[in-house]
């Protein structure tokens, strides 16, 4: 029996009545291929990809496992409907904190149309993109059992300036969803570390420094980890996957400076918050309370 993600942060969602990805009990990910060439074309990523000899395992395992498509019940109710079937991210974890970042300042491709395009441009002017060069598209950051998941509003996030996409990276990694001034008390064991999500971004950079077989658009990395873990003294688990093939392009011998970009902006954030976790500019989140919601653990986003 299929089942909407618990953990979903972003994209399209399957509920009410709605089309979009679900699970299994195995630890699959079904997310049904768009009628029009971003289905075909996430397809064809995944299988050249995942047969590309040139691509070491300590990039491939950055991405989810690839088990081909599928003819699947649609959850919109449409009738049989093909899927890509993925590894789900997140079915080892209990109460993951996940974030979506949308890389690259320009999140359409060589080929788009001119209505997508000035779609994207739309959407890239209003967020973060086009300034930082990634954007956070959703979150949910893990509070305590009584307290559930901290999931700010996706309209919102996306609107967000600088400061409080600073402000996002720091809270991510603190002990109190709800304080306004973030403490970063598992910075140093989420972000930092020669396991952390730093030193994972930084081998992944290294890939993007010499890779000129494909080119990124509108893809996200997934950031995760548990608190729950950390706060019985183990390791959070924190890991970095990239999601969302729909615009991925033929590179032609040419570095993705657009992904690259976007990649070593987020990179210096991070860095800035293990380095300086208390520098002042950030101050305390005013929409908060307004734009957020929180709600129970295993519930609904
Ligand atoms: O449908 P929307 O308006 O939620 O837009 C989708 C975006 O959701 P957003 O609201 O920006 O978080 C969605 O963004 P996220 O993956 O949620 O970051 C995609 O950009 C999606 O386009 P595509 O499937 O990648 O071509 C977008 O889908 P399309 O509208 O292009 O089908
Ligand atoms: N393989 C996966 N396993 C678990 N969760 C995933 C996986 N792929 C995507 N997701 C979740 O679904 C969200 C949307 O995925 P995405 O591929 O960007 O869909 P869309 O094309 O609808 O934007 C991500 O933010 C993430 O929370």
């Amino acid at each position: 029996m299929l089942k909407v993600p618990a953990h979903q942060v972003a994209g399209h969602r399957a509920d009410r009545g709605k089309l979009g990805p679900r699970v299994d009990d195995s630890g699959r990910f079904y997310k049904p291929l768009q009628g029009d060439e971003r289905g075909a074309r996430e397809v064809a990523f995944y299988t050249s990809f995942s047969s590309d000899t040139k691509v070491p395992n300590h990039i491939s395992r950055f991405f989810p496992k690839f088990y081909g498509t599928q003819l699947v019940e649609a959850s919109d109710g449409s009738g049989m409907k093909p899927h890509v079937v993925l590894q789900d991210l997140t079915f080892s974890r209990v109460n993951p904190s996940v974030m979506d970042i949308k890389i690259g300042s320009r999140t359409w491709g060589p080929e788009e149309s001119a209505d997508q395009i000035q779609k994207c441009l739309k959407k890239d002017r209003e967020s973060s993109s086009l300034s930082l060069g990634f954007r956070l598209s959703g979150m949910q950051i893990f509070g305590t059992k009584e307290s559930g998941f901290w999931k700010p509003e996706k309209k919102w996030i996306q609107s967000i300036s600088t400061d409080e996409v600073r402000l996002l990276l720091k809270k991510f990694v603190s002990s109190d969803t709800s304080a306004l001034k973030p403490d970063c008390a598992f910075a140093s064991i989420v972000y930092g570390g020669s396991k952390g999500i730093l030193s994972q971004l930084l081998e992944l950079k290294a890939w993007f420094e010499d890779q000129t077989s494909y080119h990124f658009f509108a893809c996200s990395i997934l950031m995760m980890f548990e608190k729950e873990l950390a706060l019985e003294g183990k390791s959070p688990c924190p890991e970095i996957k990239l999601v969302d093939f729909a615009h991925v392009f033929e590179g032609r011998g040419v570095i993705d400076h657009n992904f690259l970009g976007g990649l070593c902006s987020l990179i210096k954030f991070i860095s800035e918050i293990l380095t300086t976790p208390e520098d002042s500019t950030t101050n305390v989140l005013v929409e908060d309370a307004h734009r957020s919601h929180v709600y129970p653990e295993n519930g609904s986003a």
